[in-house]
């Protein structure tokens, strides 16, 4: 507990979260679910304030002028691997507001539509053999190059693929530029939302090895069937306030203060954009990288310890240096529906996953049946007009599915987010922050954090975690406190035998 806390015995000790995505949401309902072993009250006082009028962060939805639907800004999907994530949506009563898929559709202009699914009763990795047979546009040749950079890659550790960016290291393992667009360059631009030439390729085996080898059920996609807002602006917002949350939605944080000469015992406090202070014993800096890094910057430096002084600007280097990537979403609403799968993953084409309508399900077919594309990383029409870009997709649409052939674009809205995420370069990696930090006060969540995880909900919901776990080890370094990361899925008993370093803990 800090000074402050310990002198006050009449109260739980304060926790302001800043930042209401789903990382500062996971550390609220992480440090929500403590209870005191005196009183049974909860352990702590949790502030969460969020900048926007409504929690969620980038995982949110807006109303679309035009059609009055609220929309996702882009469709979010999660894997059976993302554990923590599917835990924190059980605990709060969320697990029905996801749908879980064991296939999915590939379409590819030279073969049209393949299916994907894991063998249903052979071990893992094995179950896999026989989902990518099913790729019709992967010439057996291809296949048999492929399996053998997927062996190479579980037979080598995190440790050894760690200097490499994905292209040079798919390259040297023959990989081929064929190989890469037709296999893995789809897989790892919509799990690490860049080429492979810009990203780590320890990021690019995690998503291969956890997301797919490891164990069954790893590959299973987790689709929303309610907007974003409801699942998390409302109604795990909900739920943290009847675990006794203070949410603080429309305020944002300008300032972080707390003395720092040694021995200082002064208590820390957020200042508002209207000058209001809450005083907090425990601040967990919730925001996406770059407003940590102006908040971080507002911390008053006089009189701090060197090794202090030095974590600050190592640290303000590093989100300095995080380098953004951009994903749009195409919302497109057609007089038909375009294909009876719930999401197709497109190969070969600007498209990269279609998404039927998941939340509506074409229940008013009056407004037009709702589409969703999305495109991750930088693209051929990245630069290009909008309308392009629209033109260019729909056009793929209608070649690919036959009853989109004569389907009429209704209406349509493209949102770009030009940081979805943060580019996960071999650089970074190694770079990234802990939660904890050296001011013992201070902890910092959100998905740029060091998680082992690329920018996902699955990577926050674990940074808001770690920072729960470093306030918890603060306040009672002598008791160990059980861990609130939960490992990733458990890898079967051939994954163990065959993948390097399989079911060990993620670097931190
Ligand atoms: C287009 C797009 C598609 C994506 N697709 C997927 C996907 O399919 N699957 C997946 O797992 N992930 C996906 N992601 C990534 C995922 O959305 C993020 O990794 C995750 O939501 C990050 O959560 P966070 O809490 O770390 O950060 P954020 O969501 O950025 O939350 C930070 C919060 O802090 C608030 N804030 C900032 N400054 C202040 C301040 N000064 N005071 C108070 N509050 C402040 C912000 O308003 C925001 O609400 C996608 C992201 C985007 C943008």
């Amino acid at each position: 507990m800090t000074g402050s806390a310990a002198s006050s015995a009449s109260r739980h000790p304060r926790v302001v979260i800043v930042g209401g995505g789903i990382a500062g949401m996971s550390a609220a309902m992480a440090l929500a679910g403590q209870r005191s072993a005196e009183d049974d009250r909860p352990s702590w006082e949790i502030v969460l304030v969020e900048a926007k009028s409504a929690a969620g962060g980038r995982a949110g939805s807006f109303t679309d002028p035009a059609s009055h639907e609220t929309i996702d800004y882009c469709q979010h999907v999660a894997m059976g691997c993302c554990t923590n994530l599917l835990s924190l949506l059980r605990e709060a009563g969320l697990s029905e507001c996801f749908t879980r898929y064991d296939e999915l559709h590939f379409y590819h202009p030279s073969t049209g539509a393949s299916l994907f699914r894991a063998n249903g009763w052979l071990p893992a990795p094995l179950h896999l053999h026989s989902a990518l047979s099913g790729l019709k546009y992967l010439s057996r040749r291809q296949q048999r190059r492929i399996r053998g950079g997927l062996w190479r890659l579980m037979r080598t550790t995190h440790a050894a693929v760690s200097d490499f960016d994905a292209a040079t290291w798919l390259s040297r393992h023959g990989q081929d530029a064929e190989l890469r667009a037709r296999f893995w360059d789809p897989i790892l631009v919509s799990a690490l939302g860049d080429v492979p030439e810009c990203v780590s390729m320890a990021a690019a085996r995690k998503v291969i090895v956890d997301g797919f080898a490891a164990a069954r059920g790893a590959s299973d996609v987790w689709v929303p069937n309610r907007t974003l807002s409801e699942v998390f602006g409302t109604t795990l917002i909900q739920v943290l306030k009847e675990r006794g949350v203070r949410v603080r939605t429309g305020n944002s944080v300008r300032e972080i203060r707390r003395g720092f000469a040694e021995g200082d015992t002064g208590e820390a406090s957020v200042v508002l954009g209207d000058g209001e202070t809450i005083a907090a014993d425990h601040v967990i800096l919730a925001t996406n990288w770059r407003a940590a890094s102006r908040l971080v910057d507002t911390l008053r430096r006089q009189s701090w310890p060197l090794a202090i002084a030095r974590w600050h600007r190592g640290l303000m280097e590093t989100l300095a240096s995080i380098e953004p990537s951009p994903i749009s979403g195409l919302h497109l609403w057609f007089d038909r529906p375009l294909t009876p799968h719930p999401h197709v993953v497109m190969v070969g084409t600007t498209a990269q996953w279609l998404f039927r309508d998941p939340v509506r399900q074409g229940t008013d077919p009056a407004a037009g049946h709702y589409h969703q594309v999305v495109i991750s990383g930088r693209h051929p029409f990245s630069d290009a007009a909008k309308n392009a870009l629209v033109e260019r997709v729909t056009g793929e649409l209608r070649a690919a599915f036959p009853a989109a052939k004569d389907a009429v674009l209704l209406h349509s809205r493209t949102v770009t987010d030009p940081a979805s995420v943060f580019r996960i370069s071999p650089d970074l990696e190694s770079r990234r922050p802990s939660a904890a930090t050296p001011l013992s006060w201070l902890h910092l969540a959100g998905d740029y954090v060091r998680t082992g995880w690329p920018a996902t909900m699955e990577g926050a919901v674990i940074s808001g975690r770690q920072a729960a776990e470093s306030i918890l080890r603060q306040s009672s370094p002598s008791s160990s406190c059980s861990p609130l990361v939960l490992p990733g899925l458990p890898p079967g008993r051939l994954a163990r035998r065959l993948i390097r370093e399989c079911g060990s803990t993620p670097p931190r």
